[in-house]
C-alpha cells in the first residue's frame, strides 16, 4: 500500500495545533524539530514539516498527497488544489489598515496610495475588483511598521487580536478575507481510501471538540421535561439509580448551547451535572 504524505507548517502558527489534531487522529509520530521529515508508526503515512508558504504547491503538485494551512496562503499561491476540510483553527483576517491619523476615509481615497503587504496577489485581485489604482509595496514581513517608516500609506496584514495594530499606531480599514487552517489534498485524490479514513478521523475529532458528554441525575417525575431539552446523538441514555425516584441521564450537548443548555435544565430539576470533554464522535 502507497505511503501517504502529510505536509504541516515546521513552526509558526500553525504548528502546534496541526502536531495536535494529527495526534488526537491517533497517529503516533515523533515530533522532531531538527528533522524534516517524521513517519507515523500506525498508520501508512510520513509528515512532512514545511514553510507554510511551500504547502499548498508541495500538494499540488503531488509531492505531499495532503497539507494543512491556512487559506490565505492557499489564495495567495492561487494553486488548484481540494479543499477537504475546515480545521476551526488559526482563524484570522486579513485587512487593509491605516495609520490612526490618516486621512484616507474610503476605499476610493486609496487610489494612488502605497500599500505594504506580504499578500500582493490576494491584495491585487481585491483592489481590481474595487477599481482601485494604489501602489503595491511587497515586503516580506513586520508590515505594521512600514507606514511609520514612511514606507507605505496603509498596509494589508493578518488580524487576529488587533494587537499588533494597535502597538503601531493603525487601525482596521477594509476586510479584505478571512482564513483558517485547512485540510487541502491533491485534485483528483479524493477518493483514495487511505485519505477518506484521515477525513473520517480528523472529521470525529472536530465533532467532539464541538460537542460535551453530559451525565446528570434527574427526578423521575420531570424525565420528560428534562429530555426534551436535550437533542444527543440519537437519544440520551437513561440508566436506574438506587433511589427508585430518580434516574441518571446520559448524553452529548454541541458546546455553543452548553451553558444555555445546563442553566434550562437546572430549572428543570436536574442534578448533580458532570460535564466531560469527548475524544472522538464516529457515526
Ligand atoms: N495572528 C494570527 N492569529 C491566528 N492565525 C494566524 C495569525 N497570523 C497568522 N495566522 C495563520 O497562521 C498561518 C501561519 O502564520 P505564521 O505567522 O506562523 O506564518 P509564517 O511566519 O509565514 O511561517 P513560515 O515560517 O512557516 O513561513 C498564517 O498563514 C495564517 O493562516
Ligand atoms: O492581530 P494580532 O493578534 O496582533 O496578530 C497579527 C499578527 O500575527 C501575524 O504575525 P505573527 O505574530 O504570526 O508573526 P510573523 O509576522 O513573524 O509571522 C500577523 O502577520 C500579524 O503581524
Ligand atoms: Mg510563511
Amino acid at each position: 500500500m502507497k505511503t501517504l504524505k502529510i505536509a504541516i507548517q515546521k513552526s509558526g502558527r500553525l504548528n502546534e495545533k496541526s502536531v495536535e489534531l494529527l495526534k488526537n487522529c491517533g497517529l503516533n509520530f515523533e515530533n522532531y524539530k531538527s528533522s524534516l521529515i517524521s513517519p507515523v508508526s500506525n498508520f501508512p503515512l510520513e509528515i512532512l514539516f514545511l514553510r507554510d508558504d511551500d504547502i499548498p504547491e508541495y500538494v499540488q503538485d503531488g509531492i505531499a498527497d495532503l497539507g494543512i494551512v491556512g487559506e490565505n496562503v492557499i489564495q495567495e499561491t492561487e494553486v488548484d488544489v481540494a479543499y477537504l476540510q475546515p480545521l476551526g483553527f488559526g482563524r484570522c483576517s486579513l485587512k487593509i489598515a491605516i495609520p490612526n491619523n490618516s486621512d484616507i476615509s474610503s476605499l476610493a481615497s486609496l487610489n494612488g496610495k502605497a500599500i505594504a503587504t506580504t499578500y500582493p496577489v490576494i491584495l491585487n485581485k481585491y483592489l481590481q475588483s474595487n477599481n482601485i489604482e494604489a501602489d503595491i509595496r511587497t515586503i516580506s514581513g513586520s508590515v505594521e511598521i512600514s507606514p511609520g517608516l514612511g514606507l507605505s500609506d496603509a498596509i494589508c496584514d493578518l488580524v487576529s487580536t488587533g494587537g499588533t495594530l494597535k502597538s503601531n499606531g493603525l487601525k482596521p480599514f477594509a476586510d479584505v478575507m478571512s482564513s483558517e487552517a485547512v485540510l487541502i489534498g491533491r485534485k483528483g485524490e479524493e477518493d483514495n481510501d487511505l485519505i477518506q479514513e484521515l477525513i473520517q478521523r480528523v472529521q470525529s475529532v472536530l465533532r467532539a471538540k464541538e460537542t460535551k458528554y453530559v451525565v446528570l441525575n434527574a427526578p423521575k417525575a420531570n424525565l420528560d421535561a428534562i429530555t426534551a431539552l436535550l437533542p444527543g446523538v440519537k437519544s440520551p441514555s437513561v440508566v436506574a439509580l438506587a433511589e427508585s425516584d430518580w434516574v441518571a441521564v446520559h448524553t452529548v450537548i454541541p458546546e455553543r448551547d452548553f451553558w444555555d443548555r445546563i442553566s434550562q435544565l437546572k430549572q428543570a430539576g436536574a442534578q448533580g451535572i458532570v460535564v466531560l470533554p469527548i475524544e472522538k464522535i464516529i457515526f
